[in-house]
């Protein structure tokens, strides 16, 4: 099966929402397809706000992670680096539409709308049983040398 690009690009990092290597983390999983990065995700009981629906800053965390992975992968595209840019977020918001089931698999689509040099847009949404409960943008900044994020990847 196709390796995630956490995985194939980013074993050791351990950020709280993509790092493979944090235990207590999310360990989303993004993969091209399409225009953009798709993330399916399965929620567990502690990341629920209340019983059966997913808390929104867990929400906010599957868009954050998941979009900066967006940026990075259209960056390394765009530039042809070896491998994803070392992205940051920027700002980013999200709309809850509506409760979003948490026992059951979500899907997380996200995609470029606007890129200008190292600062990308990008826009997201999230799917439960075919249908939105979320929508997200965000401004992702890839980062210099001597940033404490630089080289953390
Ligand atoms: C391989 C990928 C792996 C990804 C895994 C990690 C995912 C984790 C997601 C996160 O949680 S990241 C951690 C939370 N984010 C931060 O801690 C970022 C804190 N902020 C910063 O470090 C800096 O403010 C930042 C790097 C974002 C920008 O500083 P810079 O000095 O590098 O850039 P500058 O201020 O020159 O701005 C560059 C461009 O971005 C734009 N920009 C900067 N901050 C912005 C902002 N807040 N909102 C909108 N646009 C912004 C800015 O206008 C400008 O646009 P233009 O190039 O068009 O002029």
């Amino acid at each position: 099966m196709e390796q995630a690009l956490q995985d194939k690009f980013a074993p050791e990092t351990r950020c709280f929402g993509c790092g493979p290597s944090n235990p207590k983390g999310l360990h989303i999983k993004s993969f091209p397809e399409g225009d953009g990065l798709v993330c399916r995700f399965t929620p567990e009981e502690h990341h629920e706000g209340f019983p059966g629906f997913l808390n929104g800053g867990i929400i906010g965390t599957l868009f954050d992670c998941h979009m900066n992975w967006t940026a990075a992968y259209f960056l390394m595209k765009r530039d042809n680096l070896p491998s994803p840019a070392p992205t940051v977020t920027a700002e980013f918001s999200v709309q809850l539409l509506k409760p979003t089931p948490s026992r059951q698999e979500l899907l997380i689509r996200a995609r470029v709308v606007e890129a200008q040099g190292r600062r990308v847009k990008v826009e997201g949404e999230l799917v439960a049983s075919g249908e939105v409960t979320a929508r997200a943008s965000g401004t992702f900044v890839a980062v210099k040398q001597g940033h404490p994020a630089w080289g953390r990847w």
